[in-house]
């Protein structure tokens, strides 16, 4: 389980530029569970994603995951338990390496397997049955370089990339906004497979409202860095489009 102890983050403190990009924040994520996270630009979404990642550290709270404080550990440490997939299809995996060598890269986070499996041929055969459940034909393209991929394919395989260790967390900072409707489902599709398969605590970060809708089993909203809605399974399946776009009225 992963939660946030009232966690406030403020960038430029006492500066003109202040802003309280979250405010005294209280979350819990069960494991397991996948929730979605929508809100207008700037009410701290991304930032509440970055404390979980660590890139960033809370002025207050806690960041625990299954009871232990995790915010000051070295990122080695938390990346074996927390992984993230962005909007930008060209974060997170190295372009010039191959499809293989990414995964590699991603196998790390588990050492003594990827030293077992690394240089031999079981390797290339585990990652290239893992591919093929895309179901893009990537199995026989491994050794092309991730940077001639097209958004939707390195979507699909930075998320399956986070299989190869044994991660509890999968942070989905608006995994589908740089992609068009059909590679977004499918990409979509494929998170929330390997999200149930795999067990993971998932958070997705999404201004598409179906999206927001379709996938998850809860749905919290913030504004000016709170959480001031959180509906659970029941009230979300009850939700209509149209009740979602109307809790942005007021802009
Ligand atoms: N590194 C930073 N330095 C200064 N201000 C920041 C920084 N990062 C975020 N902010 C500010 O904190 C607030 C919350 O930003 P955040 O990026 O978390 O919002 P968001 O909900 O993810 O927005 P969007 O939907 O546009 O991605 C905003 O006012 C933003 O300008």
């Amino acid at each position: 389980m992963l939660q946030l102890q009232r966690i406030t983050k403020v960038f430029n403190p006492g500066k003109a530029t202040e802003v309280i990009a979250v405010q005294d924040t209280t979350l819990r994520l069960e494991a397991g569970s996948f929730t979605v996270l929508v809100g207008a630009n700037g009410s701290g979404k991304s930032t509440l994603l970055n404390l979980i990642a660590g890139s960033i550290y809370a002025d207050r709270g806690k960041v625990l995951l299954n009871d232990r404080e995790i915010q000051r550990l070295p990122d080695y440490r938390r990346s074996q338990w927390i992984a993230r997939v962005f909007q930008n299809p060209l974060t997170g995996t190295a372009s010039s390496l191959s499809i293989l060598d990414n995964f590699r890269m991603a196998a790390l986070r588990r050492v003594p397997k990827w030293l077992k499996l690394g240089a031999d041929a079981a390797f290339k055969r585990s990652v290239a049955e893992k591919v093929e459940t895309l179901g893009m034909g990537l199995e026989h393209k491994l050794a092309q370089p991730m940077g001639t991929l097209s958004g939707g394919q390195r979507q699909a395989l930075t998320l399956l990339m986070t299989t190869m260790a044994d991660v509890d967390i999968l942070l989905l900072d608006e995994p589908t906004a740089a992609l068009d409707p059909r590679s977004a489902r499918e990409v979509m599709g494929i998170a929330d497979r390997i999200v149930r398969e795999n067990n993971l605590t998932a958070l997705l970060v999404t201004h598409n409202i179906a999206e927001a809708l379709r996938y998850g089993t809860r749905l919290i909203q913030m504004e000016n860095g709170k959480i001031i809605r959180d509906c659970d399974q029941q009230a979300k399946l009850a939700l209509k489009q149209t009740d979602v776009v109307s809790w942005f009225d007021y802009y």
